[in-house]
């Protein structure tokens, strides 16, 4: 993760070649960055984006669910909740400046900041299902409250990935940017949000998105639980290695 102060706006680069999955260790290592922004009292805001060309984030690394270890998977899956936590819940104004393609868990942390922009020609969504896997309560709550039930459930069911233009027109994201405009758009909403005095920001974000971050906390532990059963089955086990062979073959063919 590269992360730097710009005056008071935070910057954090996804950088974990070749794709910026998120296994254990890198999920830790965005939760403490975040963390650390979100305890100085010098930074407003904070930009999300990826210093790799093409791929935001491929969301969740599959490795951490294949023929997982239980105890890793449960640290794993209580940082990727910890994630969420920590950017939908966040005091500080955030943008995702969405540089590339952002499947499942790539969408969910973008959908989870404040503002979206992103370069045109890529694609974006919980794409859970087309793994055989299900995306949980809170990501859904997530993107409907950012696109509205009818869209979310149709997006969900299908595990469908939006073109860029796709996802500007049903709000999944806010504006579409030419790549080598992206950070100097990222700071001009971020400055856009600077301009509301940010306790009244802040507070109003917090009314908005209080209620489905205190649903996860009394349910914590119970969706860690629902997480696990539900990867080490073996049917899920099978469908998650039918999805890597996929992969796999996408590259060679
Ligand atoms: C009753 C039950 C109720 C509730 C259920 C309870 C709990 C919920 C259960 C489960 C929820 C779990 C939530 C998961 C969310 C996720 O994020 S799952 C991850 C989904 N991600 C994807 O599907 C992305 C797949 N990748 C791609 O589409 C492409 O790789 C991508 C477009 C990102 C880049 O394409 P390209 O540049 O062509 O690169 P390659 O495809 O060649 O990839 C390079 C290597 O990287 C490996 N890789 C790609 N993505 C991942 C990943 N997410 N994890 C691990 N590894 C990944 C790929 O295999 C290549 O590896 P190789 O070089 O061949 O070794």
């Amino acid at each position: 993760m590269l992360t730097f102060k710009e005056s008071c706006i935070g910057v954090m680069k996804l950088s974990k070649p070749p794709v910026n999955s998120l296994n254990l260790e890198y999920l830790t290592e965005f939760n403490i960055a975040i963390e650390k922004l979100e305890n100085d009292k010098s930074c407003r805001g904070v930009i999300i984006t990826s210093a790799l060309p093409k791929i935001f984030s491929a969301g969740l690394d599959i490795l951490e669910m294949y023929q997982p270890n239980t105890d890793r998977l449960r640290q794993f899956w209580t940082q990727v909740q910890q994630l969420w936590i920590n950017l939908y819940g966040s005091q500080v104004a955030t943008v995702a400046a969405i540089n590339g393609h952002a499947p499942a868990g790539g969408c969910l942390v973008s959908l989870s900041c404040d503002y979206r922009i992103m370069a045109p020609n890529y694609t974006i969504g919980l794409n859970e299902t087309q793994l055989g896997i299900v995306a949980p309560f809170w990501f859904s709550d997530t993107i409907t409250n950012t696109i509205g039930f009818r869209k979310a459930e149709r997006a969900l069911q299908l595990g469908y990935m939006f073109t860029t233009d796709e996802a500007k027109a049903c709000g999944l994201i806010d504006k579409i940017v030419p790549p080598d405009q992206i950070m100097a758009v990222a700071h001009e909403e971020m400055k856009k949000m600077f301009a509301v005095p940010d306790f009244a920001r802040q507070i109003t974000k917090n009314q908005c998105r209080k209620q489905f971050i205190d649903k996860l906390h009394a349910k914590r532990d119970a969706d860690t639980d629902n997480f696990v059963n539900f990867i080490t089955k073996d049917s899920i086990q099978k469908a998650m290695g039918k999805y890597l062979e996929s992969l796999k073959k996408r590259k060679s063919g």
